[in-house]
């Protein structure tokens, strides 16, 4: 384990941006050496109203910040839009991505596992940090090899901007990697209003709820003769992501390419 590691942190402000401050300034081995805010560039964190008393210095820019700072990992957890260019953007200064954020396509997950490789850096993409996440993904690919009909419900907040999540995509991912094809329902069922039964991923389906009240949660329930299985993970805070951080900022560090889920790196 590298025992500093220089940390640039993207979207400070947000929901998981705030935790993440948190994590990075009380992690002994981490270094805060900037953050990016498109809103308080030339300021510094201790600045901005909410953010704690730490001398950080904030960029409105994302390559004006990897030119002059320098960093070993961007911690990103802004927008899919944001975030796109973000990692592009870090991995051009040698600077490892470690990306939250959610809703790339899978152009953009391979883009950058091949820029990765060009550069030979580390970078991972986590759909989701939370460490019982994780297991509910494996979970879930360990029971399809059994069930072939499979039904994913994912349950967030109504502040989200993209749909299906991020975990339930990686979900449907692994699942295909292990399940015998199959298109779902009835052969002649059909839609009376659009979108009732969710979206279609390889014949399963996905479906996203948004609610105030929720934070992050998703089952995962499977139907075979007779019987159901259900495969559920509940996020109760933010705080439950931030162990998944730290272990993807250490973990990038050791990476020469790009690694797409938690589940690749944890033991
Ligand atoms: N991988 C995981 O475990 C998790 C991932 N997420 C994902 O993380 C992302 C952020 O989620 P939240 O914190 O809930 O959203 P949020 O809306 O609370 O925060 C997003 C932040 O990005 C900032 N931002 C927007 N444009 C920016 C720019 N150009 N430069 C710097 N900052 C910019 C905004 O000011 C805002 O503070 C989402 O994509 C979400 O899906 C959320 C929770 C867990
Ligand atoms: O936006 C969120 O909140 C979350 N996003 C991630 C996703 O899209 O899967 C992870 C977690 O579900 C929370």
């Amino acid at each position: 384990m590298n025992n500093n590691v220089r940390i640039i942190l993207a979207g400070p402000r947000g929901k998981m941006g705030r935790e993440a401050v948190d994590l990075i300034s009380n992690t002994s081995h981490f270094t805060f050496v900037a953050a990016l805010d498109h809103r308080y560039g030339g300021s510094s964190l201790k600045d901005i109203e909410g953010m704690p008393s730490l001398d950080v210095p904030v960029y409105g820019e994302a390559d004006t910040c990897f030119s002059e700072v320098e960093a070993d990992v961007l911690i990103d957890l802004t927008t899919p839009d944001v975030g796109r260019v973000h990692m592009d953007k870090a991995l051009d200064h040698y600077i490892r991505p470690v990306i939250g954020t959610t809703g790339f396509s899978d152009e953009d997950i391979e883009r950058i596992r091949a820029k990765a490789e060009e550069k030979a850096l580390g970078a991972i993409i986590a759909p989701n940090f939370a460490v019982g996440a994780i297991l509910m993904m494996k979970f879930s690919q360990m029971a399809a090899k059994y069930f072939q009909d499979v039904e994913i419900i994912e349950k967030h907040h109504d502040q989200k901007l993209d749909a299906p999540s991020g975990t339930a995509v990686k979900t449907a991912k692994l699942i295909d990697e292990v399940r015998e094809k199959k298109a779902q329902g009835h052969p002649e069922e059909k839609e009376e209003l659009a979108g009732a039964r969710g979206a279609d991923y390889e014949g399963m389906h996905i479906h996203s709820m948004r609610l105030p009240g929720l934070i992050a949660h998703q089952e995962v329930v499977f139907g075979g003769e007779g019987q159901t299985l259900t495969i559920q993970h509940d996020s109760m805070n933010r705080a439950s992501f931030m162990p998944g951080v730290r272990l993807a900022v250490d973990a990038v560090m050791q990476l020469d390419t790009l690694v797409y889920g938690l589940e690749n790196v944890m033991e």
